[in-house]
């Protein structure tokens, strides 16, 4: 262990609650722009946190960090309490980390049971499967269905293909295929933009589906009442690093954006509108 990292986890709080992920001082420069200032992030087993921030608090940059689209110039991440160093989106998807970006990647002309599994394909067993490397379709359809069953998300039928879905079914695919390979996280970057309400509020119950089953979620949005309507906590980022931890039962959505704002700051917050 470098005497970098001792010395980081000398600084490390104690928290009563194990956390899933965490992030202390991460730091991202480009150029003479910071994006990130010291950002420390906590993310709890079994909660619905909100990422919430004005126009270039810098969100995107930590989020990209958690999720190994960029790598922090400083500062450390830990998964279950370890050290990660992802390079890659696909180093993070190794480590059971996934997620569902605003521009919805589906493939639309294939099936539902196809996009569940897209680059993550069964093969049949035996020489079919190894040699040949035919599909199972039958275990990927089956298990596509027990898996919506298990989300509660109705689809008539799992063979329709992905173009004949509206936005909001679509985007549900894209998060039901998230939480079916995501051991650790599931991380959504405005999953309900340009949803229509009715649309937005059946992936607002998705959400609180994947979370009730035993995933965190982290939902980063723009969407104050959304937020309020769905998360545990709220985790708050100005200026490159996280100005406040929230707790949308005790504070109003006026408040959190004051204090997003930085018109409140948050000493001045009552504690129990601040989230521990
Ligand atoms: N690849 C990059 N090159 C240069 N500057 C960048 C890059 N990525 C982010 N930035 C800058 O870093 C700062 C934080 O950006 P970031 O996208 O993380 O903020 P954000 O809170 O996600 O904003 P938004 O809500 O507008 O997406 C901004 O000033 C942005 O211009």
């Amino acid at each position: 262990m470098t005497a970098a990292l001792r010395q980081n986890e000398q600084t490390r709080p104690t928290t009563a609650v194990p956390l899933v992920m965490e992030a202390r001082n991460l730091v991202k420069k480009y150029g003479s722009v910071i994006a990130m200032n010291g950002a420390d992030f906590e993310l709890r087993p079994g909660e619905i946190l909100a990422v919430i921030g004005d126009n270039g608090a810098g969100k995107s940059s930590l989020i990209k960090a958690l999720s190994g689209a960029t790598i922090p110039d400083s500062g450390e991440i830990y998964l279950d309490g370890q050290p990660v160093h992802f390079k890659s989106p696909i180093d993070a998807r190794k480590n059971g980390i996934e997620t569902v970006y605003q521009d919805l990647a589906v493939a639309p002309a294939m099936t539902i049971a196809e996009n569940l599994f897209l680059g993550r394909e069964i093969l049949r067993p035996g020489p079919l499967g190894k040699l040949f490397r035919i599909l199972d379709k039958k275990k990927m359809h089956d298990e596509a269905v027990r898996h919506m069953q298990g989300l509660q998300f109705a689809i008539k039928s799992m063979k329709q293909p992905v173009e004949t879905l509206s936005g909001g079914q679509r985007q549900g695919v894209a998060v039901a295929r998230s939480a079916a390979f995501a051991r650790h996280v599931v991380i959504m970057d405005e999953p309900t933009a340009a949803l229509g309400v009715r649309e937005g509020n059946m992936v607002l119950d998705l959400i609180r589906q994947v979370r009730d089953n035993g995933l965190p979620v982290i939902l980063i949005s723009h969407n104050m009442p959304h937020v309020f309507e769905v998360a545990d906590r709220i985790h708050v980022h100005r200026m490159g690093k996280r100005a406040a931890l929230l707790n949308p039962k005790r504070i109003s959505m006026a408040d959190t954006v004051s204090v997003m704002t930085g018109a409140i700051k948050p000493e001045d917050l009552s504690a129990e509108m601040l989230a521990h």
